[in-house]
């Protein structure tokens, strides 16, 4: 039963009405998003007014530990509630944007699980945004087919596919395009709501349900929002309570401190906890920025067997096992090497290890980046995992404190690792503000969470004015110096001058991120803007 209460008034939607993008954005629809907007929208707002205000108490010295104020929740006897069938076994999870041919190749390629992304690994242009509604509702009513235009190609679903989860956008990113009475909409409510209003019913009766990925949360409050949000959404639908599950993506330092709450507050629609590593050294960088003790390496050398990454890893399986709920692996960043055998072998034996390792910690599944790589983690996990998943096995043989969470890793900073940041910021930067989110670079993939960790790198760098192995001391002037250099590289990669390519404003807006005084919180926020001045 529909239960319709909310009308487009006060409304505005300014993107272009593409044919088809008519289907998406149905005056139910927009009723339905503005609705939650009304009823959330301010309280977003004012939780990224908190996450500032705990920033001002970091850079004071402030050091994150355990809530007191939570402790029962810690203390307490609960479990999430019992897992939908489709969400007992996640062994290997693919991860792409939503593009039409992406998502086909994904569902498509023997993993248990697609997330479909709207966030780290897509540029939110309102073609991507509304193309991938349209993609993700054909998946689900199984019309979906491309053919390539390049190769003539034609792509259609297999019979078994991947159960699909969707990623939408982070608290901090709004969708511009749609206004609710004069403010701009919460990019996530966007892309959650849309997903959610056309698709329940779809989802049902295909055995299967709305099920989500939830990035880059900071605090408990956070989750707590995003369970009012499904509480009312539910409500609104005449969609049964709980039927929503979402798998949290634990991919901040402060986050780690609020495992166990973050899975109370969502509860009734908890599936789960994933290890987002890349946005969580990122996150690191970011939060103790302004503490010369938090100096990072370079960025290859912080691995997940480094002592802090490690001891959030199993935290994570710990806290997710005592409450019934499934971890999660993180991103191997390596993928297929065309034309190289040696290089080829050397990333699947890091991704074999990296799948081997997690398994063997107790993760009950694990994210791969590409279609290869699938059986590499399926083997990985069949040779440990002979059930479903692994949550009955308990790690209270685990034990991690607050210092081993804020353990920094060791190890020198390279002119090498300093350029490969500069070099992998400034692609990653044009490509996203030609709208792509998701490149392959140096061979590895590239997204906005791994391009982040390079940006936040330089600056922390330059701030503290760290020493290179080989003396270089960083200020902003030598990396500002540096980075000319490798603008220099990708002009002569390019084979010719950059005026007038992407190249000149990726290069400007990146250095003014990586070199600002006062850090910027996101790349893509100042990008977004760029890309909406484009006409993205
Ligand atoms: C930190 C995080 O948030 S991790 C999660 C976010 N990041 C991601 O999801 C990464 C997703 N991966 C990708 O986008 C891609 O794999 C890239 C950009 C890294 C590399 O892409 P490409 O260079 O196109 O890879 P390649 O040429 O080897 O692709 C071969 C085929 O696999 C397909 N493919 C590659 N990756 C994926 C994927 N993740 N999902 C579905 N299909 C894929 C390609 O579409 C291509 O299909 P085709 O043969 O039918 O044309
Ligand atoms: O979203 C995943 C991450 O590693 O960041
Ligand atoms: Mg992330």
């Amino acid at each position: 039963m529909t239960v319709k209460t909310a009308t487009t008034e006060g409304v505005a939607l300014t993107g272009a009405m593409k044919p088809g993008y008519e289907t998406v954005l149905t005056d139910e629809a927009v009723a339905f998003i503005a609705h939650l907007e009304r009823l959330f929208g301010e309280r977003r707002r004012e939780l990224l007014a908190a996450r500032e205000a705990r920033q001002t108490k970091i850079d004071a010295g402030e050091l994150p530990d355990f809530l007191p104020e939570t402790q029962s929740v810690r203390d307490g006897d609960w479990k999430i509630a019992p897992l939908p069938d489709d969400l007992k076994d996640r062994r290997v999870e693919i991860t792409g944007p939503t593009d039409r041919k992406m998502v086909i190749n994904a569902l498509n390629s023997g993993a248990y699980v697609f997330m479909a992304d709207l966030e780290d690994s897509n540029c939110p242009t309102w073609d991507n945004m509304i193309g991938g509604q349209i993609n993700l509702r054909d998946a689900v009513n199984r019309s979906i087919d491309f053919k390539d235009p390049a190769s003539g190609k034609e792509y259609a679903l297999k019979d078994k596919t991947a159960v699909l989860l969707v990623r939408p956008r982070g608290w901090h990113l709004e969708e511009k395009h749609i206004a609710v009475d004069g403010l701009p909409m919460s990019g996530g409510i966007v892309d959650f709501g849309l997903y959610f209003f056309h698709n329940h019913a779809a989802l049902k009766a295909r055995g299967t349900g709305p099920y989500f990925y939830l990035p880059k949360m900071e605090s408990h409050l956070e989750a707590r929002l995003w369970n009012d949000i499904f509480v009312e959404a539910q409500s609104y639908l005449g969609v049964p309570k709980g039927t929503i599950k979402a798998t949290v993506l634990i991919e901040t330092i402060l986050a780690a401190f609020e495992m166990d709450e973050i899975l109370y507050e969502l509860r009734d629609h908890s599936a789960g906890l994933n290890c987002g590593r890349w946005d969580y050294i990122f996150s690191i960088i970011k939060k103790f920025r302004r503490n010369a003790d938090f100096v990072m390496p370079d960025r290859s050398l912080v691995t997940m067997t480094v002592r802090n990454m490690r001891a959030y890893s199993l935290l994570a399986v710990k806290t997710c096992h005592k409450r019934g709920a499934p971890c999660i692996g993180g991103m191997a960043a390596q993928i297929p090497v065309k034309g190289d055998e040696t290089a080829n072998a050397a990333a699947f034996a890091k991704v074999k290890a990296d799948k081997e390792r997690e398994a063997n910690d107790g993760h009950d599944g694990s994210w791969v980046a590409h279609p290869g790589l699938v059986p590499v983690a399926l083997d990985a996990f069949n040779a440990v995992m002979k059930g479903p998943n692994q949550i009955d096995r308990l790690r209270d043989d685990v034990t991690v404190t607050a210092e081993d969470l804020l353990a920094v890793p060791e190890g020198g900073i390279t002119e090498a690792g300093v350029r490969t940041n500069i070099q992998v910021g400034i692609r990653y930067t044009e490509a996203w503000l030609g709208g792509n989110g998701c490149v392959p670079l140096f061979n590895l993939m590239e997204d906005a969470a791994t391009a982040e960790i390079s940006r936040a790198q330089l600056w922390q760098w330059a701030k503290h004015g760290a020493v290179t192995v080989e003396g270089i001391k960083l200020g902003r002037e030598a990396i500002s110096g540096m980075i000319a250099e490798e603008m220099k590289k990708i002009e002569a990669d390019a084979g010719g001058s950059l005026a007038g390519t992407r190249f000149v404003q990726a290069g400007k807006l990146f250095e003014k991120m990586a070199l600002a005084e006062d850090f910027p919180t996101f790349l893509t926020l100042p990008a977004y803007e760029m890309v909406l001045a484009d006409g993205g």
